[in-house]
């Protein structure tokens, strides 16, 4: 009797790393999970070593393995939070923590980058992105001014998933889709944009002959190294594909291939995607260009606080997130005049990287920990609900694939269905960037190509709806939410004068 083959899909994230063992027939064999610490600085620096990430994947490996410790593994895919700046020396260590996603301390380095190439408008033009706090770019540029013998020591440059690929096979490679977020990649024409690069290191060619080697999303980055395949007890002939941003591997995992669909994601991030036959060009900085890791392109809106205002919230108030529910029931849409600008560490869309939270209208009969929970879950939403009017250009949205944590209640699905009209449906696997990345395994080990297939083949193979989570909207509240999110544009814009006449707020 064969070994049926399985993969795994290995999901690197702000708060924790999971693990998907899937077989090739779609059954699910195993998860693991494993949580990472955060260092966070009153500067809104926020950084990671990147060697827990490397501890967190063995564990969530482990568990993940646990039942079907001799699964025939072919493949492996590493999906991982985009723009996290990793810098290494000649001997591929580690030089210092990296710099993530949702750090705001670079923010005066992106406006330096932003002036000296002569603004948005000129930014769009020349090299096809408009950078903000947050992309990679920014953090190279603090690293020179601000710890310069660390910069001397850099040799090798890599985003997150890039680095644990690194630690799996030994080869130092990267694909378009995450590096369309670092901000020295042009999406246009796919390509490392080497003037902002040597702007940065003085014309050295340092920072140029530290990328990695670009590959296609398609191409596999190589085989595990064999003392690694024995370390996690996999095969020692197992692929590891070339793997990609989360949110380039969540579209994977929610059939986001083809134009029309949209995805929306509630992790420590927000974030709202659809994927497009031609590049993205949006010269405010709002939606961010990306490339898709399925060969076309992923715009994308992105806030930097979601469920990590989620949590923060119901610790503060010696909660758990089960506590959303009953407030959300409770409590009417607009919380009767409580508006809450959820902007722990700053923003990115809007543009408000130095921007502190604020709780506005707070009255006698809205000052309730109920009514904190749905200020709160509202904040969170219409910022991104914001988002996906830009990505839609305009269109009514139909059905929004929603994932991450975010997803996992009822109520807040049910939220957005009134506040959009649309449909929210739940991918049957919770965990979408896992799955895509374990669909881009399938890919690279030829489990579409042998059947003449693509991409989009394996998403209608493995890429189902939960039915029994879709939130279909009620009319009844559309006008309640449609007044709740004007309240919230009016306190974003008194409080942030900056943003009225926006399009991103
Ligand atoms: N039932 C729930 N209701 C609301 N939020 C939840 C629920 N379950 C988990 N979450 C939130 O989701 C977060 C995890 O989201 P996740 O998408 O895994 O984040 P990331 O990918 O950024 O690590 C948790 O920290 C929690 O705040
Ligand atoms: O910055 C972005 C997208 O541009 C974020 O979406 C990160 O990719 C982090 O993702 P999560 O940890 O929230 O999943």
């Amino acid at each position: 009797m064969t070994t049926a083959s399985a993969f795994l899909g290995i999901d690197c994230g702000t708060q924790g790393t999971k693990a998907l063992l899937l077989q090739q027939d779609g059954k699910t064999l195993g998860r693991g999970y494993a949580k990472h610490d955060i260092i966070e600085r009153a500067n809104g620096a926020r950084e990671q070593d990147p060697r827990w990430w490397v501890d967190a994947l063995k564990t969530s490996v482990a568990a993940a393995m646990a039942s079907h410790p001799n699964a025939a593994v072919q493949g492996i895919g590493i999906s991982g939070q985009q723009h996290g700046l990793v810098v290494l020396d000649e001997a591929n260590e580690v030089i210092r923590p990296a710099k993530l996603w949702n750090d705001t301390e670079t923010a005066p380095q992106n406006e330096k980058l932003l002036t000296h190439f002569g603004g948005p408008e000129a930014w769009i033009e020349r090299f096809g992105i408009v950078p903000r706090t947050g992309y990679t770019v920014s953090k190279l540029l603090w690293l020179k001014e601000v710890e310069p013998q660390n910069f001397a020591r850099v040799r090798h440059i890599l985003l997150p998933h890039e680095y644990l690929n690194l630690w799996l096979t030994g080869n130092l490679r990267a694909e378009y889709g995450d590096a369309s977020g670092t901000g020295y990649f042009d999406p246009r024409s796919r390509k490392w944009i080497a003037e902002v690069l040597q702007w940065i290191d003085g014309g050295s060619g340092q920072l140029v002959s530290a990328l990695p080697q670009l590959i296609t999303p398609e191409d596999a980055v190589g085989k595990l190294r064999p003392e690694i395949a024995d370390e996690l007890g996999l095969p020692h002939d197992c692929l590891v594909a070339s793997g990609g941003g989360d949110n380039m591997m969540g579209a994977l995992g929610t059939g986001n291939v083809k134009q029309g669909v949209v995805t929306m994601s509630l992790g420590t991030s927000s974030t709202v995607y659809s994927y497009r036959d031609a590049p993205a060009e949006d010269r405010s900085g709002n939606v961010a260009p990306f490339c898709s890791s399925s060969g076309g392109w992923l715009p994308l809106v992105c806030t930097m606080n979601a469920t990590n205002v989620v949590t923060q919230t119901v610790e503060l108030i010696g909660s758990t997130v089960a506590a959303l529910e009953p407030a959300l029931q409770n409590t009417p849409p607009g919380a009767d005049g409580l508006v809450w600008l959820p902007f722990l560490n700053g923003e990115r869309t809007p543009d408000l990287p130095s921007a502190r939270g604020t709780l506005l209208g707070v009255s006698a009969n809205n000052y309730t920990q109920q009514h904190l929970i749905r200020a709160m879950v509202e904040g969170v939403s219409f910022g991104i609900l914001a988002g996906l009017e830009l990505i839609l250009q305009g269109a009514a949205a139909q059905t929004v694939q929603l994932i991450g944590g975010g997803a996992k209640s009822a109520e807040w699905r049910q939220l957005l269905a009134d506040a959009t009209g649309a449909t929210i449906q739940v991918p049957a696997e919770e965990e979408a960037g896992c799955l895509g990345a374990a669909i881009q395994a399938m890919y690279a080990c030829g489990c579409a190509a042998g059947d003449g297939g693509s991409f989009q083949e394996l998403a209608d193979r493995y890429v189902r709806v939960d039915d029994s989570k879709t939130a279909r909207p009620n009319p009844a509240n559309r006008d309640l939410y449609r007044a709740a999110m004007r309240a919230y544009q009016d306190a974003l814009h008194h409080q942030y004068p900056e943003t009225a006449g926006s399009s991103a707020t």
